[in-house]
């Protein structure tokens, strides 16, 4: 097996070694919760969703882990603007935690509807100071931090002092912009960026915290480095977020984290932006598409195809018309999944029913655009075969196998309405388990001449209303 992916460091597609044999552990950058998602936002979930998929199913046990940034200048900001009640005469308006929370329920709500699946561990920024001023003690320790000049509270990471800086996203340190995070006077040089953010008076108590460097709050980039060290150690496999955090998000942590001598992250996986009309749909450009209102309108599977079957790196220009085209196929799929079943096919897949050109594609950098041909030329094969009858039955099992497993991999399959094809398989599947567990004792029974323990086992199943029929090959079941 050789899974192949773009880094961005290296800017390469490099092999992927895992840096525990059997394992792989993700980090991926979440949302600020000021608000509910717009659907870039849940692409990005959705593109580090179908890489977990995968990497489980090439065997590997996977840790993946999303952060909520839960304080942060914009939670503030709108807090102080919400006009939603408070709850009780010490919060007569919205607090910002409170804020926080009801949007990070939201973001759910956009994950859960369109199956994508909870990381391991969802950590809040909020929840892991401590984590955060060891990082920042190590790298004062180390010479690379420094407690603002000018008496804020500040904490700044000396970006000259570490000669590195700059080679996650190539460039020079004269070239790069300054940090747009505090005021200049308290810095050494204006490229130096924010570790820890002394309190400011406009802002609630509640939003800061005790530490050695004084009351303050932590700075974006910090918390995901602590984060990260703290869920996935010092060296782990994956860095993901969308482009738009390459430069100073990521920049920034890697320089933390690595001159705190930490390895961190072996690939930094970027997904590309969703555009509307050639620009980044963002909350400050106002040209954003609430998932809710498009899952008013339109099916989660739909949703999640078309949001989902781009390349992970590539643009996605969001047009309507491109929700009518995933409807288009996906309704393919679906219908020949229940008119295979019809037919006689079984819809319980194993690996290797999977075709061995899906494999190979998703392996090389997550094609998903060539992975979906590959599930739509089965279809058609399948369709081929269903419609020669009899002497392509097995064709028709072979492809309704794949096809089922391919949508599954992807996290289509759960999402699909199959109608008698797939209501009810996971229940009949637990129910066959236990039936064959008491069949095998029953025969176990049979063989020793327990008559006694062979007749209450066939009771129990009768009970049940399970009826058993004893053939020459075995016995099989159905429900009575
Ligand atoms: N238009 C987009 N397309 C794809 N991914 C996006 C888009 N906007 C944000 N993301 C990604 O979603 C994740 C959470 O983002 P975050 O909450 O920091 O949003 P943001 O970049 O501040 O959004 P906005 O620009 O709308 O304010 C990040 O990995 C970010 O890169
Ligand atoms: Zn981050």
């Amino acid at each position: 097996m050789t899974l192949r992916f773009y880094d961005t460091a290296s800017a390469s597609v490099r092999d992927f070694e895992p840096v525990v044999p059997g394992k792989a552990s993700l980090y991926y950058c979440g949302a600020t919760v000021q608000s509910g998602p717009h659907i870039g936002h849940v692409r990005s979930g959705l593109v580090f969703d179908i890489l977990v998929r995968w990497l489980r199913f090439r065997g590997l046990k996977v840790t993946a882990v999303r952060n909520v940034t839960d304080i942060d200048d914009k939670i503030l900001e709108k807090a102080r603007a919400s006009e939603q009640p408070g709850f009780d005469g010490d919060h007569p308006n919205e607090p910002w935690w409170a804020l926080a929370y009801r949007f990070e329920g939201v973001f759910h709500q956009a994950y859960d509807a369109l199956g994508i699946e909870r990381p391991t561990y969802e950590p809040r920024a909020t929840g892991h100071i401590p984590q955060m001023h060891e990082l920042i003690a190590e790298l004062i320790e180390r010479g690379h931090a420094y407690p603002a000049q000018d008496g804020s509270g500040d904490v700044y990471f000396d970006v000259r002092s570490w000669p590195r800086y700059g080679e996650l996203t190539h460039q020079r340190l004269d070239e790069m912009q300054d940090a747009a995070d505090a005021d200049p006077r308290g810095k050494r040089d204006p490229r130096d960026f924010a570790l820890w953010k002394g309190h400011k008076d406009q802002d609630p108590l509640t939003a800061s915290w005790d530490s050695p460097w004084g009351r303050g709050r932590p700075g974006w980039h910090l918390e995901c480095s602590a984060m990260a060290g703290r869920y996935l150690g010092d060296r782990f496999d994956f860095h993901g977020g969308g482009l738009d955090l390459r430069f100073p998000h990521h920049e920034n942590e890697l320089a933390q984290s690595a001159a705190a001598g930490r390895g961190f992250a072996n690939f930094w996986l970027h997904n590309g932006l969703v555009a509307y009309q050639g620009e980044k749909m963002s909350k400050s450009l106002g040209n954003t598409v609430d998932p809710q209102q498009m899952l008013a309108e339109n099916r989660p599977l739909v949703v999640r195809y078309m949001l989902g079957q781009a390349h992970y790196r590539s643009v996605l220009d969001y047009r309507p018309t491109s929700l009518e085209e995933a409807a288009a196929a996906v309704e393919r799929i679906e219908a020949f999944l229940v008119a295979a079943s019809a037919a006689g096919a079984d819809l319980d897949w194993e690996p290797a029913d999977i075709p061995a050109d899906f494999v190979a594609v998703m392996d090389d950098d997550l094609n998903v655009p060539r992975a979906l041909g590959v599930l739509h030329d089965r279809v058609r094969a399948g369709n081929t075969a269903l419609h020669a009858g009899a002497e392509q039955a097995s064709e028709l099992a072979a492809a309704a196998r794949a096809v089922s497993g391919m949508t599954e991999i992807l996290g289509l399959r759960a999402l699909m309405a199959l109608g008698e094809a797939g209501a009810g398989a996971q229940e009949h599947e637990a129910l066959d388990q236990l039936v064959q567990d008491l069949l095998e004792r029953r025969a176990a029974a049979r063989a020793e001449k327990d008559w006694a323990e062979a007749d209450r086992l066939r009771d129990t199943l009768a009970e049940a209303g399970i009826v058993v029929a004893d053939g020459a090959g075995g016995s099989t079941w159905t429900l009575g």
